[in-house]
Parts: C-alpha cells; structure tokens; sequence
C-alpha cells in the first residue's frame, strides 16, 4: 500500500546485514523523506524501475576482500543516482572503484573524535570536529581515484570520502547511530544537498494517502479487523474507518486472557467515543478449555493462535460481503525477511498473529501500517486523534496473560495476576514512569513459597515484577526502578492480593533473557 508520492522522493538502503539498518531507514525518515530496506542482491534493473531519489549501502559483518562477501550488482554504480556507503558499504565502494581495503591492526570500536576536512556538502553547518561512532577491523587504506579525503580520525584517514562527480560518498563512521554526535544533520545533509530530496514524509500526508488509497481499493465491500486495543490494530482500524466508516467491522476476541477492566475499556473508545462498528465475542470459555492443563510455553501459544483462528473464522462468515482482513502489521515485522545473508534466524517463540488466516479465508489483506516504525504509528495515533490510552498503551502479547503465567492457566491464577499486575502497572503510573519504559508488568511463577503472615505459615504464590526500556522489543535494558517504589509495590500485592506472599524483581536484560518469560 505505498503510495506514489512516496515513492518518487525516496531513499533505498541496501542491507549489508548491519545490526543498524533499521536505524538508518529511520534516521532518513526522521528528516522526512521515505526510505525503505531492499536486499543488497537487488538488481540495477529493478532500482532503476523505483527511481529513488538516492542509495545507502549498509554496514555489514563481513570483509569486501572475503571470497563469500556480499556485493551488489555492478550496473548500480552506472546509474548516476547519488550513493552513500556506511562503513562495509564504504569498503564496497572503494574496492569498485579500485581502491584498497585492509584489516586494520587494531579493531576500532566506540567513540572517536572526528576530525571534518571539508565542509563543502556533505559536512555542511558541522564545525570542526564532532564525536562518531566507529565498529570496524577493516578500513580503505588507499583511495580510487577521483576520490577525495573529506574527515579523518587518528587511526582512521580516510573516515569520509567523496567523488563529487560520481555523487558518491563513503562514511568509515555510523551516522545513524545516536553516539555519532550531529548524525542527523550528516544524513539530512546527504538528502538534501546531494540527493536533492524534498521533504515529503510526514504522518499527515500519509493519512490522506492512505485513506484515500483505503476508499478506492475498498469500495463497496466489506472489511475485518482484528482489534486488540494495542495501539497497531487501533490505528489500522481508525485509519480504515476514515475511509470506509460502517464497511469496517471491528472484532474484539475476549479470550479470558486480557487484563482488568479492558474489554469495557476498548468498548467505550472504540463504540462510545470513536463510533465504530464493534462486534464482541466473548471466547472466555473456549480458550480456557482449550488451555486446560496446558504448560509447555509453545503449546500454549500455539493453541491461542488456532483458538483465534477459529473465533475469527466463525464470525467473518456472519459478516455480509467480507473481503479484506486488515491487520496492523508494522514495517520491523516485514523487513525481518530481508536478512542479508537469507538465512533464517532461529525461532525462539512463536509470536502469535492472526497471519494464517488469509489463506484459509481467502481474504485479501490490507496492512496499511506495512511501512512504518512503532514511534511513527504512535505519531499517527496522535494526529488522528486516538486517546492518551491508545497512544501510549504499552504493547501486549496477542497471547496475553497465559504466557505470564508460568505453568497451567486457569480462572484463579488469572485473577492472581491480574489484580498484581493492575497494582504493579497503577504504581508505575503513578511515579510517572508508565509512558517511558517499553513495558512493564508481572508474571505469575510456577512455584509456590513459604512465608509467614500474623504468625501463621502460608504456603503461596510468587510474583515477578518486569520491567524493560526498548526502542523496538529486539533488544531491552531492565529498568533500575527506585528500591522505594519496589518497596511500595511488593507490599501492596502481598496484602492485597491474596494467593501471593512473596514478589521479586526480574533484572535480566534481553538477550539473554526475553521480555516475556515464555
Ligand atoms: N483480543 C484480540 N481480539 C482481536 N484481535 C486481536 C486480539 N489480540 C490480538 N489481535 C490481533 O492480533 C494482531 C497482533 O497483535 P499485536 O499485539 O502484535 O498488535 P497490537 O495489539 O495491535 O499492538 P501492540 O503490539 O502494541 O500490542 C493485532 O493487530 C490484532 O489484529
Ligand atoms: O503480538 C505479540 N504476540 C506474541 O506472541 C508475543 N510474544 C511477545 N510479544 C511482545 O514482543 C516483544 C518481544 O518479546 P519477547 O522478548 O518475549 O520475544 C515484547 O514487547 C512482547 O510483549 C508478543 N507480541
Ligand atoms: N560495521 C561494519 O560494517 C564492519 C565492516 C567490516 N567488516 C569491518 O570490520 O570493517
Ligand atoms: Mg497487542
């Protein structure tokens, strides 16, 4: 669902397979112009057809001189469109162009002070020197010809390159990384003094866009949506209704498995306030059944993700002319399939979604989200007017609380959890923390301890508290609460809830651990 307009001013970034890709797509985003992740494998041919305004080579693990090392098709470099080379993709470019690349004998890894030679483009409104980040064991030890030396650092000579003629640069420095002091400004100067970009991407526009896109595509039929209350399904539904009004019907599955007060919650928004087509099935049941001595983590997700399949499938067919399911998958989901090298990561859970139902429905799907990140759909739940709630609202696993269940789920441990979670979350809230960690909430153990209450021995449950700062969910930090406030929070679910007589604080970072616990 791009639009054209899109498309016309933007940015391509070849992945080299650097563990900061996505970071440059979003650094050129943030500066406004659309960029979008292709395989370094994509043909000259094919990038001519999409006409981007400018390239970005990636970083990338390997060496250039390494037999097996990634290249990209040659015609690129004949197609006159401006090129900028992040480090691997910098040692692309001047092995093409006949240069040298070495292993350096020290890896250089960390901040480094760059020293900027030429402040003609590239380096434009830069002063002198500025702080980058550097992460490399290779450097381009001698220049092709027609390049020239742009900044240096003091193991590093030749850090920044340019071939003003040939519109290409090279950077040995990451720019997208927010160590790299004014990395921003390098980026921005790169789309608009060498690319010659116009600032185009904005969440304005894009609603416009999309919705008009949405009303075409649409028009008189009929569309599902799964609506979990997260802020992705909220603002694909939103966005849907705009165009289409009562021709989206919206499905919330209570599946026994949600929090306190939350589907009387997604009612008001969603009914009262937004005035949507909302149908509520209560599944409470059927999942519970299903889940019935259920403990192994990927079982247990797996029969949530058929149970969905089957509610959603049953109520699809009530509705009248249904022929587009919308879901709120985000850009991060759909470029984990352009990995560098192809090869597929190892699964470590089964992250549910409602994907398998096209096929088996045969709906056709509408993803008008596909392109973005999470901070730029919660910017557009902001310009559409989404509540506080919405826009804010911590993710939650489609799962919900049977994976923060450690051991069988049933009616009382969900409760259990439920009323320490609420205390947990409420007091997180209330220290004004909610808005700025990932997530934060609590899981239920398998085990049971002992503890002493009004001098009687009880026998009870044990929460975990967790609680993790993100950009993404790929990789988190568990958050150094004040001891004060776990103080607070550990006593209040200890009297208040009853079943628990001890709470301990999860302090595992991810990797090694994950956020949730199964
Ligand atoms: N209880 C539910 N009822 C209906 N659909 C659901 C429910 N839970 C999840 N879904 C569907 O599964 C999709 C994936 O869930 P996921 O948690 O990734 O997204 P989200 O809930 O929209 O946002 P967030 O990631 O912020 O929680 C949702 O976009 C929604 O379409
Ligand atoms: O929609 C979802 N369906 C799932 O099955 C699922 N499992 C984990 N999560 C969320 O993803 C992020 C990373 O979680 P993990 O570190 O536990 O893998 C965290 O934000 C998790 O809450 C899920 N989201
Ligand atoms: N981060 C990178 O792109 C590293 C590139 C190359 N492998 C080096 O070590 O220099
Ligand atoms: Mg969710």
């Amino acid at each position: 669902m791009t639009s054209g307009l899109q498309q016309k001013n933007s940015i391509l970034i070849l992945d080299f397979g650097s563990q900061y890709t996505q970071l440059i797509a979003r650094r050129v985003r943030e500066n406004k112009v659309y960029s979008t992740i292709v395989s370094h494998k994509i043909t000259a041919e094919e990038i001519k057809k999409q006409a981007p305004k400018g390239l970005i080579f990636s970083g990338g693990p390997a060496s250039v001189y390494d037999e097996k090392s990634p290249k990209c098709d040659k015609g690129i470099f004949k197609l006159g469109i401006p090129i900028l080379g992040i480090c691997y993709g910098q040692q692309l470019i001047a092995q093409y162009f006949g240069g040298k690349v070495r292993r350096t004998r020290e890896r250089e890894f960390g901040r480094q002070e760059l020293f900027i030679d030429d402040h003609a483009d590239f380096f434009s409104g830069l002063p002198g020197n500025i702080t980058c980040w550097m992460s490399h064991g290779d450097y381009v030890s001698s220049l092709p010809k027609g390049f020239v030396s742009i900044a240096h650092t003091l193991s590093t000579p030749n850090a920044a390159f340019a071939s003003r003629d040939r519109k290409v640069f090279g950077v040995q420095f990451h720019p997208e990384v927010v160590h790299t002091a004014r990395g921003s400004e390098i980026i921005s100067n790169f789309l608009y003094r060498i690319c010659r970009c116009r600032p185009s991407w904005e969440m304005g526009a894009f609603i416009k866009d999309t919705v008009s896109h949405i009303r075409q595509l649409v028009g008189k039929d009929s569309v599902v949506c799964g609506l979990s209350g997260g802020v992705d399904s909220s603002v694909a539904a939103v966005l849907i209704h705009r165009a289409i009004g009562r021709q989206l019907r919206c499905i919330f599955v209570d599946n026994g498995l949600v929090r306190n007060r939350e589907p009387e919650e997604i009612k008001t928004i969603f009914r009262a306030n937004l005035h949507m087509n909302l149908d509520f099935v209560n599944a409470q049941n059927r999942f519970l059944k299903r889940l019935k001595g259920v403990t192994d983590p990927e079982v247990k997700r797996k029969t949530i993700g058929d149970e969905f399949i089957k509610v959603f499938e049953e109520e699809a067919k009530k509705i009248r002319r249904v022929k587009y399911l919308a879901q709120g998958t985000l850009y991060p989901d759909v470029i984990e399939s352009v990995s560098a090298t192809g090869s597929p990561s190892a699964k470590i859970k089964t992250h549910h979604n409602v994907g398998g139902l096209p096929e088996k429905m045969n709906l056709k799907l509408i993803e008008p989200l596909r392109e973005l990140f999470k901070d730029e759909v919660r910017e557009l739940a902001k310009q559409l007017g989404l509540p506080q709630e919405i826009i804010h609202r911590q993710p939650f696993p489609g799962p919900g609380l049977a994976i923060r269940i450690v051991g069988e789920v049933t009616p009382e441990r969900l409760q259990v959890l439920r009323d320490a979670d609420d205390i947990f979350v409420g007091e997180i809230r209330k220290a004004g923390l909610y808005n700025e960690v990932w997530q934060s909430f609590c899981v239920l153990l398998c085990i049971k301890s002992v503890g002493v209450m009004g001098d009687e021995r009880t026998y009870e449950n044990v929460i975990a508290l967790r609680c993790v700062s993100s950009s993404d969910g790929m990789t988190a930090d568990w958050v150094k609460l004040e001891p004060a406030l776990l103080g607070k929070v550990s006593s209040r679910i200890i009297n208040e809830v009853k079943g628990v007589n001890r709470v301990v604080y999860d302090i595992s970072s991810k990797p090694p651990s994950t956020i949730e616990w199964e």
